[in-house]
């Protein structure tokens, strides 16, 4: 028998990385090929922007996706977040050549705490929020304190992105496939702050750091790399990250909903003390999932290095989170 539809609401629908996204979700990508999906598609109630999803509903429905059981245009967060099982929070402005994903905060937090009241009220008990929306972490942390009567485990933030780029970069420098990549991990903010951590990578069982073995690459050229990667990008195409971003978010409700064996991957999570980082603190740290929750991987070493880097993108958070108080 096929399954019940489950509801996936979108966010800004109309922009770019919505335009990578909503194909992949509606051919099964995310959920499963097996998983109906119901679209709610939620713009901005502006002619030109509602204009522009209705187009990019014709060409959904021009797909013919099998699975694609229902889709619905909307303008407010009370009627596009109804019932909804999955809430992918991509609408914001995005940054331009020479700011920082953190001068997008007083731009964007008033979405996320409109956007988090409307999660309250209207989803589903059991949704499954992502924020991808920057300052990604920080609007996350705006969204859960703004939805008190839904489970603040349930709201998430992505680091998948740099969770994918550190992947590739390990992958070009020790010329292994990516896929043999086992066991990385990206802690805290997702801005140039963030710790990419392959001290417990392995590949075909043995370990990263040894193969590589060189502390200076790690901290001059890795670590950099991956952290300014969203700049190097605007400043290369003039627009944000689109396709990789939607890529990131795809593997990220697919990892959460379907489970990762045991296999670790990066979310954005409310800390609960793990690591010494402060309760509901939106920070990226190692999972794994299975049966629809993630579980944070804990008792790893941190060593004198990953400390001060750790430190540094939760003290970046930390000042985020100030920022935004009179909001919450
Ligand atoms: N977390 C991550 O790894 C990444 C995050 N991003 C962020 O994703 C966000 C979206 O990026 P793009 O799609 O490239 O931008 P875009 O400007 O192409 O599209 C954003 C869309 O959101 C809509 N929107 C704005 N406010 C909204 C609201 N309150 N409700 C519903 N829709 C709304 C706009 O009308 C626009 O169509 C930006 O904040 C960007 O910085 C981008 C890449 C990676
Ligand atoms: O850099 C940006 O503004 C977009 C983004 O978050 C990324 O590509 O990582």
């Amino acid at each position: 028998m096929s399954k019940k539809p489950v509801r996936v609401a979108v966010t800004g629908a109309a922009g770019q990385i919505g335009y990578a996204l909503l194909f992949r979700i509606a051919s099964g990508e995310m959920l499963g090929k097996d998983q109906p999906v119901i679209l709610q598609l939620l713009e901005i109630p502006d002619e030109k922007a509602q204009k522009a999803l209705k187009g990019v509903m014709m060409e959904l429905e021009d797909c013919a996706f099998p699975l694609l059981a229902g889709m619905e245009a909307h303008g407010s967060p009370e009627t596009g977040f109804k019932d909804t099982d999955y809430a992918l929070l991509v609408g914001a402005r995005p940054r331009g050549p020479g700011m920082e994903r953190a001068d997008l905060l007083a731009a964007n937090a008033q979405i996320f705490t409109a956007q988090g009241k409307a999660l309250d009220k209207a989803a589903s008990r059991d949704v499954k929020v992502l924020v991808v929306g920057n300052p990604a972490n920080t609007n996350a942390y705006i969204a859960m304190k703004s939805a008190p009567s839904l489970k603040r485990e349930n709201f998430t933030a992505m680091l998948r992105l740099d969770h994918n780029r550190a992947l590739s970069q390990i992958a070009a420098k020790t010329g292994k496939p990516v896929a043999s990549i086992k066991s990385l991990c990206v802690w805290g903010n997702h801005s140039p702050t963030m710790y990419a951590d392959y001290r417990f990578a392995t590949i075909d069982g043995k370990s990263v750091k040894d193969m590589i073995n060189d502390q200076v690459w790690n901290k001059d050229v890795f670590l950099p790399t991956v952290g300014k990667r969203g700049a190097a990008i605007i400043e290369a195409r003039g627009l944000s990250s689109a396709a990789s971003a939607a890529n990131a978010a795809i593997d990220h409700m697919r990892d959460w909903a379907l489970g990762t064996k045991g296999e670790w991957v990066t979310m954005g999570v409310p800390s609960n003390g793990e690591y010494g980082i402060p309760k509901d603190v939106m920070f990226g740290f190692p999972v794994t999932t299975e049966g629809g929750q993630y579980k944070i991987v804990e008792g790893l070493p941190i060593d004198a290095f990953s400390q001060e880097c750790i430190n540094k993108t939760l003290a970046e958070l930390q000042g985020e989170q100030d920022g935004v108080k009179h909001l919450l």
